[in-house]
């Protein structure tokens, strides 16, 4: 099997999982994969397509500016740019990035703190942590709709082989060295989104009683 044709499949049964998590609402998020370092190629999802769908275009392979590398009928994605950061500036190999209710919820509740830190929760250990006061922080960047100024301020937080940013009432971009170090990390940061959301609504509901 050649290395393309391998790391098109570990992309799409990572892009399976997801979809059955109901991570794609409405045709977002997008998915990438290393192919080649010298020179960089990656396999990034096509652009505007129902990501829980599987078809034979679902990805196509782009250079480290984003562009097709062979011609094709097929955009890729609109943030690409933003995965061409992260396999230029570091040795990630894989990147996902999806819209949630709970990502949104958090990164707009904490949006004005730029960060939102995470502490006293078991499921940090997925990252590597394995302090007992272990904290994680993840970085809360503006939406800016101008790609090429939104991948610049993204690139400012692509700072190792594995992270994640928020885009606030966006989304998540989270990368790792491979696909599945890149999906543990997405579903550690989903789980502690959604745990903090379901606290905060408690919270708030305890003032009130
Ligand atoms: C339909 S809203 C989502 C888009 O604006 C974008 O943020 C997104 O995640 C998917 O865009 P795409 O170009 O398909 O990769
Ligand atoms: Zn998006």
């Amino acid at each position: 099997m050649s290395l393309l044709v391998k790391r098109w499949k570990e992309l799409a049964e990572v892009k399976a999982e997801l979809a059955a998590r109901d991570w794609f609402f409405a045709t977002s998020g997008n998915l990438s994969i290393k192919v080649t370092d010298d020179p960089l190629t990656f396999l990034v999802t096509a652009s505007g397509k129902d990501k829980r769908k599987q078809t034979d275009e679902d990805f196509l392979l782009v250079d480290a500016s984003g562009n097709p590398v062979e011609k094709t009928q097929l955009k890729p994605s609109a943030e690409t740019l933003l995965h061409a950061e992260i396999y230029s500036k570091t040795n990630a190999g894989c990147s996902l990035h999806v819209h949630t209710i709970d990502n949104n919820i958090i990164s707009e509740w904490y949006g004005d703190d730029g960060e939102v830190v995470f502490s006293h929760q078991e499921i940090i250990k997925a990252f590597g942590i394995w302090e007992e006061d272990a904290a994680i922080r993840i970085p809360i960047i503006r939406n800016y709709a101008h790609i090429p100024t939104l991948a610049q301020e993204f690139a400012k937080h692509v700072n190792g082989d594995a992270g994640a940013v928020l885009i606030r009432n966006h989304g998540i971009t989270v990368w790792g060295k491979d696909a599945f170090e890149a999906k543990k990390f997405l579903e550690a940061w989903e789980f502690l989104f959604s745990y903090h959301v379901k606290l905060l609504l408690l919270k708030g509901a305890k003032a009130f009683a």
